[in-house]
Order: C-alpha cells, then structure tokens, then sequence
C-alpha cells in the first residue's frame, strides 16, 4: 500500500513572494470538519493519497454566467457588444429550466467548489440556479440580471421592475438559509442600466451587506460608449453609484488607467481575471501582474459563454498564455508561473471574493474546499515517466489541463463528487 497519511501542499504567497509550503494532516482536516454542522467526517476521514495524488484547495471562479453554458466553444466571430446581442441575450432569454439545473453540476466536475455566477434577467431561472446549487452542494454567489436598456425588446425590465424583482430574489435566497449559497447584486454592465438604478442598487448592496458583480474596461468599443454616455471614467461611474466595496468583484479590466486602478484599490475592490474570454472574443491582454502589483486583489474567472469552457484548470493555463504574451512585448516582464496562477485560481479567487476567512486555502479554521488530483486516473492520458514530486504533479495538472484527473471534490467538507 503506496498510501501517505500526511500530504504537501504547495501554496505560494504572491503578495510576500514567500513561498509557503503547507504541510496538511488529516487530523488538522477532521478537525476543521468538526466544526461544521453538516459534514459527514466519514467523507474527509479515509483520504489516504498515493504518490500521484495531490490535496488542493477547491478551485474558485470568480466569474461565470450560468445561462450562457450551452454556448460555450460557439460564436466567437464577433466582438463583444456584436457577440451580446447576436448570441448572448437570444440564449439567455430561453435557456430551458433543466438545463441550468446542470450548470452548478457541471462546474463542480470541473473542480469549482465556489462560483460566482450571473443568472439571468429573470426570477425564475436565477432561483433555479440557486436551488440547484444547494441540491449540488456547491458553494456560490448567485446574481439576478439588471438590464434596462441597451437590450431585446424582450429580454429587458423597467427599472422599477427591475429593482423590486432583486428585493424578492435577495429576500427569497437569504430565506434558504443555506450556509454555502448567498445572493449577489448584478447590475450587467455601465451600458445596461442609467445611474439612478444602479445607485439603488449600491444602497440596496450596503443595506443588506451583499456582494457585487459587474463587468467593466473589456473591450474598446464598450469603453467608448460608456464614456459616451457618463461623460467620466468607467471605473467613476460605479464608484458615483457606490457600487465600488470591498465586496465588489469586477469581470476584466483590461483597459482600467492608472487612476482607476488606484481608485479601485482604494475601493478595496477586486478584479476576475478571465483570459480565455478575452482571447475568444478578441478583447484584449489583461496585464495581472500590473493589476497586483497596484494592490488590486485578482482572482480567476471561466466567463462562461465568453470563455470557451467552464474549467478552471483551463483558465489557469489561459492565465500563463496571456502573461507570456504580455511579455512577449513588454522588455523585462516576468510572466505568471504555475504557481501563480494557482494562487489566483484557490486563495486569489477566495480574497477577490471577500471570502478568504472561509475557503482559499487550508488554514485551520477555514471550511475544507478541496479537492483531489490525481495524475494517473483511469481515462486520463497522462504519461509518467519518472516519479513527481507534488509540486511537479500541480504543475502537470495546471499545464496539461485535463480535468479527468479530478478524482474527488469536497465542499465542507462534504464529498460533492
Ligand atoms: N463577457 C461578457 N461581457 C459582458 N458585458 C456585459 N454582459 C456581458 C456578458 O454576458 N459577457
């Protein structure tokens, strides 16, 4: 029996540049499992690893839309605001019931314990979407669209319709009192809503503690036509609504300036950084480096249908191919390692989501998000030759990018997979 009892987790700290080594035992794991109501201790208490297998902290993304799933890997002919009205919104408008039951079940085979997914514009879809999430066990912030303008005839909603429908769906999720599924404000973007219902939507934010999630400096054409339309920053124009927390998570950034970086550092807000997106729909390089560097907390973001798969292991490998291209023009640039986008994929994520006391990493104390890799696992066509280390297993994971090597997934440690 190959079994090892007490497992090496690699984790690297990018704001110290200190590199942790986390050595993880089973009993710090039931421990930790111990304080959490729900948990079964027979799901954490036989991890016994063999020498492919590795321990991580379960996979965040940071940015999803659920409704866009069956999307993914079509339509990328077209830039963003083409691409919205060609195939984005005639999809949201008529994804089936069933089908959203899935996408929480779905993600969660690709080893995302946490998402943070846009719904759609409507009531109904958006508490599926919820309730699928706690049928599943997956943890996640779960928005209800607002788009009044810019939009379908019909797939659009007054502002007054669009508000009360929010209050409903908070009232209605917080009503689950479901430890691991809460509600997050979603006002679409700058272009999707005027000033005034985005500013209710701050107060309601700050009224009831909430999360938030937006887009914002993606494509140029967008940036344009906010300016066009705000006649100031698009970072400004949230700020204007107070919708700039440190609860706030912003998808892409690419063409943020300086001062708005700053500004959203001030904020304490944070940025989903969804390179697989960004290169599909021919967005742009989003520099995460520069973002960090500013203090700007970045996590990692699938950006389902935008991006082409709702894997986070695929996103983190996109994340490497965007720095390396970043540096194939900046002199001196030093790209994202392995191990930095493993950290925007785990405790990034966690941070970006304002829920790094929670999950991110297994610091005890913290919920056990977790899951278990494993680089020989039947039907994988991965190839060993020699034996890897843990830190080489994470490296061949990240750049190999299969997610049939995901054997196990825990939410809470509860097993979800
Ligand atoms: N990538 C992306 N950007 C957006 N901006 C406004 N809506 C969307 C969307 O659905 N996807």
């Amino acid at each position: 029996m190959r079994g090892l009892k007490i497992i090496m987790v690699p984790h690297i700290g990018v704001h110290t540049g200190i590199e942790e080594i986390l050595a993880i035992g089973q009993a710090t794991h039931l421990e930790q499992a111990k304080n959490i109501n729900q948990i079964s201790n027979d799901d954490v208490e036989n991890i016994v690893l063999t020498k492919t297998q590795i321990l991580i902290p379960g996979l965040i993304d940071t940015h999803i839309h659920a409704p866009q799933y069956p999307n993914c890997g079509l339509g990328y002919d077209k830039p963003l605001l083409e691409w919205l009205d060609h195939y984005t919104y005639k999809l949201e408008k008529k994804i089936p019931r069933s089908r959203t039951i899935q996408e929480s079940r779905k993600t969660l085979d690709h080893g995302t314990t946490t998402s943070c997914y846009f719904g759609s514009l409507f009531y109904d879809s958006s508490m599926i979407l919820v309730d699928a999430a706690i049928k599943h066990g997956q943890r996640a912030l779960i928005g209800k669209i607002n788009m009044t303008t810019l939009a379908p005839d019909d797939y659009v909603e007054t502002p007054e319709e669009s508000l009360s429908c929010t209050k409903k769906f908070i009232e209605d999720v917080q009503a689950k009192q479901n430890k691991l599924v809460q509600p997050i404000i979603t006002p679409r973007f700058a272009l999707s809503l005027d000033m005034d219902l985005m500013a209710e939507l701050g107060q309601l934010a700050k009224q009831h503690g909430l999360h938030i999630q937006t887009h914002i400096a993606e494509n140029v054409d967008e940036l344009k036509m906010v300016e066009e339309k705000y006649r100031m920053p698009y970072a400004t124009v949230y700020d204007k609504a107070n919708l700039l927390t440190p609860k706030t998570v912003l998808a892409h950034g690419i063409y943020l300036t300086d001062d708005e970086v700053n500004l959203i550092v001030k904020r304490g807000t944070s940025i989903a950084h969804c390179p697989d997106s960004n290169t599909c729909l021919k967005s742009g390089l989003c520099d995460v480096r520069r973002l960090q560097a500013a203090g700007v907390k970045v996590g990692l973001g699938t950006d389902v249908a935008g991006g082409s798969s709702p894997s986070i292991v695929r996103t983190m490998k996109a994340a490497l191919d965007t720095s390396v291209h970043i540096s194939f023009r900046e002199k001196n640039y030093q790209p994202l390692d392995y191990t930095d986008v493993f950290y925007l994929a785990t405790l990034g994520g966690a941070e970006a989501l304002a829920l790094e006391e929670e999950i991110g990493n297994f610091a005890i104390g913290k919920d056990f998000d977790a899951l278990i890799v494993d680089m020989d696992a039947e039907g994988s066509s991965v190839d060993f030759l020699l034996h890897c280390s843990p830190r080489e297993l994470l490296q061949k994971f990240i750049y190999y990018g299969d997610d049939k090597n995901i054997k196990s997934v825990f939410v809470a440690g509860k097993s979800v997979k």
